[in-house]
């Protein structure tokens, strides 16, 4: 039988919150989890409202914006003894006005993350309504780089669940856990975006804050990808942290101990995707900020068996080679070389940069160099210098296993420094996920731009206090010639009279669309290609007037659409690739299956 897409994936009458709120997951997780967090009276007397009013008196004038009659919960309605007939009924429209009124208010990016937070747990449909009004200032509330901030301090603004937390605890219960909680839902979810907090964004190991960092892209899941909220479930497996001063802190929600090993936390995965995948049919799990080691691991290990991906590695690979595709032609259109001869450098050695160089070399290959060639446009630094053959820690044999695949074999002088490699290399781009700070220095960007009369700079490092060059300092230091994107927003700058708009870089732009179209064609797996065509996508994505601008990223208002178009070019992959189990699709042209993708993008 043909399932109509809208019907399944949003099976929710648009009309009934109540329901909503009654379905609401996040409700279930106290009796499903006996990990879920549980503060005492001392964590409690830190919560949302006591640090607002500390911090801000604004915010003594908060009560819970009130919901609309027919949209609350049972949970939510006033005694009987307060609802007469004179007691306000406010209109969607007016909660919504009075959100943001009340978010135009609170002084700190912080927060409004909190506000935005509460307002999600208790009405998701005026959350998102919000979003879509306003997507180009909130996303950077509620997702990077505010929500690098809110991960760090979770255990101070802590204000309920907002997702499953996982102990190791638990393992071998986990299969029951998931089962039970599975039991307690209407609808399945389809992704589940999951973290171990082991390495959120640049921001180092933060245990079980990183819960914020799941439930911020399942935001932007449904705000800019169109996945019903109701489907989406955020979790994070708690497995102990490095982080001293977090176990140390009496209000550290999760396991107060060190992280345990790989081996052990390989075991628990192994627990974790059998059992999800067994109590919700279907899904797909996005793995997010695992520290490199792990996230490589876990990606070799279950891609095959699992509908999942790595948003560090393969989502980030995804969105930067979209960019590159626009950025190396721009560049060779100015510098008249041919666009082979590019040659990248990049700043970090971590999972996302042997990621994204893994997946730009696409670009190469698909211009016909073959794979050696194209893996020597490639030059990496990590913390020792330029990675070559003879460095002595590579010569020993302590090189971490996901960099030996850019190992240098050219040279066997030393190259500890950015500058220093610049000067042997002569790049054509620099790309930066070093998580340091200011790292494109101002003489290595002023090189860049003697080198190149267009450079490419990527600076993706998040948050932005971990970004290795502001869009300004860019512009400056290039008279303007830059080819910039960033992994964290940057505002538009007014630059000799011109406005200049930067691009931002983050996989934002592709794990929406990528799970969008995996879960909608009931993709096996998720293939390289299904992943290429992302990029492919993206970078096709961009209307007439943000060509004529030369962006090199469809701009961040216009996610849901660049989503579809993502989601499309996927689900074509999944076909090329025969992984798509569900084939209806197959016999679309690509307008109708563009138009059936956004037809079944849930709206709030
Ligand atoms: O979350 C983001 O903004 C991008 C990302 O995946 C990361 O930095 O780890
Ligand atoms: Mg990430």
């Amino acid at each position: 039988m043909r399932v109509h897409l809208a019907q399944t994936i949003s099976r929710i009458p648009s009309s009934s919150i109540t329901q909503r709120s009654r379905l609401n997951p996040y409700r279930t997780f106290a009796s499903v989890s006996n990990h879920t967090p549980t503060p005492n009276d001392d964590h409690n007397s830190s919560t949302m409202s006591a640090i607002l009013n500390a911090l801000n008196p604004i915010a003594a004038m908060f009560t819970p914006a009130a919901t609309p009659k027919e949209s609350r919960s049972s949970e939510q309605s006033p005694p009987s003894s307060m609802a007469t007939s004179s007691t306000p009924q406010p209109t969607g429209e007016q909660n919504l006005l009075r959100l943001q009124k009340h978010l135009a208010a609170l002084p700190t990016s912080l927060l409004k993350h909190m506000h935005l937070s509460k307002t999600r747990r208790e009405d998701p449909r005026l959350f998102f309504q919000a979003m879509n009004a306003d997507l180009v200032n909130l996303a950077p509330i509620v997702y990077t780089p505010t929500v690098g901030e809110a991960c760090q301090k979770y255990h101070e603004i802590y204000q309920g669940p907002e997702g499953l937390y996982l102990s190791i605890d638990d393992k071998d219960n986990l299969h029951q856990i998931l089962a039970d909680h599975a039991k307690t839902l209407e609808v399945s979810p389809q992704i589940i975006v999951v973290t171990d907090g082991s390495r959120i964004l640049g921001l180092g190991d933060l245990g079980l804050g990183g819960m914020g960092i799941s439930r911020g892209k399942l935001n932007l899941y449904t705000a800019g990808g169109g996945i019903d909220p109701e489907r989406t479930l955020a979790v994070v497996l708690d497995m102990g942290t490095n982080n001293e001063p977090l176990r140390a802190d009496p209000l550290y929600l999760g396991l107060p101990r060190p992280r345990c090993s790989l081996e052990e936390a390989t075991s628990f995965m192994d627990a974790f995707m059998s059992s999800a995948a067994s109590a919700y049919p279907g899904v797909l799990i996005q793995h997010e900020d695992f520290y490199s080691e792990a996230a490589f691991a876990f990606l070799d290990k279950y891609r095959e068996e699992y509908r999942m991906f790595n948003d560090d590695i393969q989502g980030t690979g995804s969105v930067i080679l979209g960019g590159f595709i626009r950025a190396a032609k721009m560049a060779s259109d100015a510098s008249g070389r041919d666009p082979r001869e590019h040659k990248v450098v990049f700043l970090g050695g971590g999972s996302a940069a042997v990621g994204v160089a893994k997946e730009m070399m696409k670009f190469f290959t698909q211009l016909g160099l073959s794979e050696k060639e194209a893996r020597e446009r490639f030059w990496l630094i990590d913390t020792k210098g330029l990675i070559t053959h003879t460095r002595p820690d590579v010569v020993a044999g302590r090189l971490a296993s996901h960099k030996s695949y850019f190992i240098r074999n050219d040279t066997t002088t030393e190259y500890p420094t950015l500058a220093s490699v610049i000067e042997h290399v002569q790049p054509t781009a620099l790309v930066g996920l070093s998580t340091t700070f200011g790292a494109f220095t101002e003489p290595c960007v002023r090189r860049m731009a003697e080198l190149n009369p267009s450079p490419i700079i990527f600076p993706l490092s998040n948050p932005t206090s971990k970004c290795e060059l502001s869009y300004a300092d860019a512009l400056e230091w290039t008279s303007g010639n830059v080819l910039f994107a960033s992994g964290s927003p940057y505002d538009p700058i007014e630059f000799h009279g011109v406005r200049r708009e930067p691009g931002q870089g983050n996989n934002f732009l592709v794990f929406p669309g990528i799970g969008f179209g995996a879960v909608i064609c009931k993709a096996k797996k998720v293939t390289d290609l299904m992943i290429t065509a992302g990029a492919m996508a993206l970078s096709e994505s961009l209307t007439p007037e943000e060509k004529e601008l030369k962006l090199l990223y469809p701009r961040t208002g216009r996610i849901r659409e660049v989503s579809a178009e993502v989601a499309r070019g996927v689900v074509r992959a999944a076909q090329v690739d025969g992984v798509d189990e569900e084939t209806r699709y197959r016999d679309m042209s690509d307008e109708q299956l563009l138009e059936e993708i956004k037809q079944a993008q849930w709206k709030a």
